[in-house]
């Protein structure tokens, strides 16, 4: 299908030398000439470090988050498919756990395909992308279960000089329709939420987790976060949604196919509550801006496929 405001995808180029591309008990690193790095464990497809050529962080992870295929990793990207949040009981989703099963299956990496410019063009252009591939075969004997249904999933991870690209492809392998949920739920690094804010969200209709569930119009176009958040913004219109500090553009959110995001940050109590959540003032230094489609379901006939996912452009 090809949409009207679809943004330029970070696509690999053919010539000149190659990025540094390594696989190594579980976790895949990618790090281009200019120093721009990322870093992904095949348990969840969890992208865990994003860095840019400068050496800045943009993803957090907590420093109790579990990287042994314990648990979900709090925090870099966990995907979360093919459900969010709890599903409701009524639906095919009904028996699997909160955010389904992608972000705590072990996935295969499928290969890199890697870039350089060349002497004629810019080192802008230089990317390189990792593939990792989740199907039904590789689930547990519970999730299996719990959601018998033939899929394949192709998650494909591009890092470019200060842009990071994480698309998701979900197919329908077997003989009948199913519906599903997808969102890439981003941990963002920031300095200072007291001096952060979000912009591309004003006019947008959110229902408010924090509020039972009631539904919100953002009247502010600039969201600050100065107590717990955790609202699903629908339906919007601006592609982009851009994390701002002190003023300053910080990280810019371009969603790809997709039209919702998740703003959420769990604030002092919730963080307390959570025991992979370190430092326990943690809460300061990130933010959730997770795009995805979890209004309503996405429904996949035999041999179809969906694809969204998102564009991050790291201002620093
Ligand atoms: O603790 P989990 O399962 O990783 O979920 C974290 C948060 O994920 C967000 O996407 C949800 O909107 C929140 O309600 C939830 O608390």
């Amino acid at each position: 299908m090809d949409r009207p405001n679809k943004p330029a995808a970070l696509s690999p180029s053919s010539t000149g030398p190659q990025p540094t591309v390594r696989s190594d008990k579980g976790r895949v690193t990618a790090t281009l000439p200019t120093g721009d790095s990322v870093e992904v464990l095949t348990y969840g497809a969890t992208v865990i470090s994003w860095k840019s050529g400068s050496g800045q962080e943009n993803l957090w992870v907590s420093e109790a988050a579990k990287l042994d295929g314990s648990k979900p990793v709090r925090g870099g990207i966990p995907v979360v498919f093919p459900c969010f949040g709890p599903p409701p009981k009524d639906h095919a989703t009904g028996k699997l756990p909160q955010h389904g099963f992608a972000r705590n299956s072990q996935w295969e990496f499928l290969g890199k395909s890697s870039s350089e410019s060349g002497a004629s063009s810019s080192k802008a252009d230089d990317s390189v992308t990792l593939d990792f591939g989740l199907s039904t075969a590789q689930l547990s004997e519970e999730a299996k279960k719990a959601w018998p249904f033939d899929f394949g999933l192709v998650y494909s991870v591009t890092l470019g000089k200060g842009r990071l690209q994480t698309m998701l492809n979900v197919r329908n392998e077997g003989k009948t329709s199913f519906e599903f949920q997808m969102l890439l739920h981003s941990y963002f690094r920031v300095e200072d939420i007291s001096r952060t804010e979000t912009r591309g969200l004003g006019s947008v209709t959110y229902v408010d987790k924090v509020l039972n569930a009631t539904e919100h119009q953002q009247t502010d176009p600039n969201v600050r976060i100065t107590g717990e958040v955790d609202r699903v913004y629908k339906s919007i219109k601006i592609d982009t949604t851009s994390i701002v500090e002190g003023g300053q553009p910080r990280l810019d959110i371009t969603r790809d196919n997709l039209e919702d995001t998740v703003l959420w940050n769990p604030w002092i109590e919730k963080a307390k509550g959570m025991g992979d959540f370190e430092p326990k003032d943690g809460y300061k230094k990130m933010l959730c801006v997770e795009v995805g489609a979890v209004e309503g379901w996405q429904k996949l006939e035999p041999g179809d496929t969906f694809e969204g996912g998102q564009i991050v452009k790291s201002h620093v």
